[in-house]
């Protein structure tokens, strides 16, 4: 290193030329990646590694090659680590009998807590994630929402510094989602590492600008969510627009500057739009409907989903 150049700063989360294969499954393919304080999200379609990168930066898999490092140490065999670490796992595996906080009070007890401080962490963390009013219900009458709460509640039980979140809005709904989103940015904002996963871009946009794109085990980007979808946006977006009467619309549409070609499928009720700059479009949405005088009853785009963002991507 000559004297100008600034030390790397030490990462909180490491993989160095990380593989994990399952059989002849491979789940992370070779992967390096350095994470420090703050929100990173983690984005992949099903089946990019997403859980298994989690798994193995949680210590419950050991890495077939390379090597995983968190606050410095090896996370597989190491116990100790479980002090410092939270993980939010994907599925639900809960003690149905239990009330949500007897459930979290034997969490905190497995933590490593005594018996007083297990209930005061307990109470503490269901005021966190608002389950106080239900927490001496038993957890299998718990809607999926509550159940994500109670889930992220368990991994913040020993109020640990770097945090491993896996999907844990899913099937939540607006509210919760909103709240979940806040207690996370608040978590990060007071110096702790914050891994969460999605497969919705949306999400985690809304979270943090700092993510982590993966498809099929490798590390496809890595970076600013600005940066990533600029070169996203430098590919044409197909967007679609259904309403009764698209020929007004097609008509307005074929004038825009940011449309590049219009289609009119054979389902005589939707357009196909091909655009370079999508989020303009959107925009501009409400005010087409109004010129056209025709509405617009369903829009969406393929282009959305992180599959075709990856295909972009991967074979550009
Ligand atoms: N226990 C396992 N045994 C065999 N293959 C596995 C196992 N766990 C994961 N895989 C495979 O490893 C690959 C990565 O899976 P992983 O669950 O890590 O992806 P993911 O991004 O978390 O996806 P999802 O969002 O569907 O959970 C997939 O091909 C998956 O089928």
């Amino acid at each position: 290193m000559s004297p100008t150049e600034a030390p790397e700063k030490p990462a909180v989360v490491e993989f160095r030329s990380t593989s994990k294969w399952y059989g002849q499954v491979i789940g992370v393919n070779n992967l390096s990646l350095r994470i420090g304080p703050g929100v990173t999200g983690l984005l992949g379609p099903n089946g990019a590694g997403k859980s298994t990168l989690l798994q193995l930066a949680t210590g419950q898999l050991r890495p077939s090659q390379g090597e995983v490092r968190v606050l410095g140490v090896r996370p597989w065999s190491n116990a100790g680590l479980n002090r410092y670490i939270g993980l939010c796992p994907e599925q639900d595996a809960m003690f149905e009998w239990m009330t949500g906080r007897g459930f979290l009070r034997a969490c905190g007890s497995l933590a490593g807590l005594g018996r007083k401080a297990a209930r005061q962490a307990a109470d503490r963390v269901l005021e966190q994630v608002k389950m106080t009013a239900a927490a001496d219900r038993p957890v299998r009458g718990y809607s999926k929402g509550m159940r994500q709460r109670t889930k992220l509640a368990q991994a913040l039980i020993h109020d640990p510094q770097v945090l491993f979140l896996d999907e844990p809005l899913t099937g939540t709904d607006p509210v919760a989602r909103h709240e979940l989103m806040e207690l996370v940015a608040g978590l990060a904002k007071q110096g702790r590492t914050i891994l969460v996963s999605s497969h919705v871009l949306y999400e985690v946009q809304t979270l943090t600008s700092q993510i982590v794109l993966m498809n099929r085990g490798r590390l496809v980007a890595f970076g600013d969510v600005r940066q990533i979808r600029d070169l996203i946006d430098a590919h044409p977006h197909r967007i679609v627009l259904k309403g009764p009467d698209r020929r007004a619309l097609a008509a307005k549409l074929v004038r825009w500057d940011d449309v590049e070609g219009v289609e009119l499928p054979r389902d005589e009720r939707s357009i196909v739009v091909e655009t370079r700059a999508p989020d303009r479009f959107y925009q501009r949405l409400p005010q087409l409907a109004r010129e056209a005088d025709a509405p617009i009853e369903e829009i969406y785009s393929d282009d959305d989903n992180l599959e075709s963002v990856f295909k972009y991507l991967v074979n550009p």
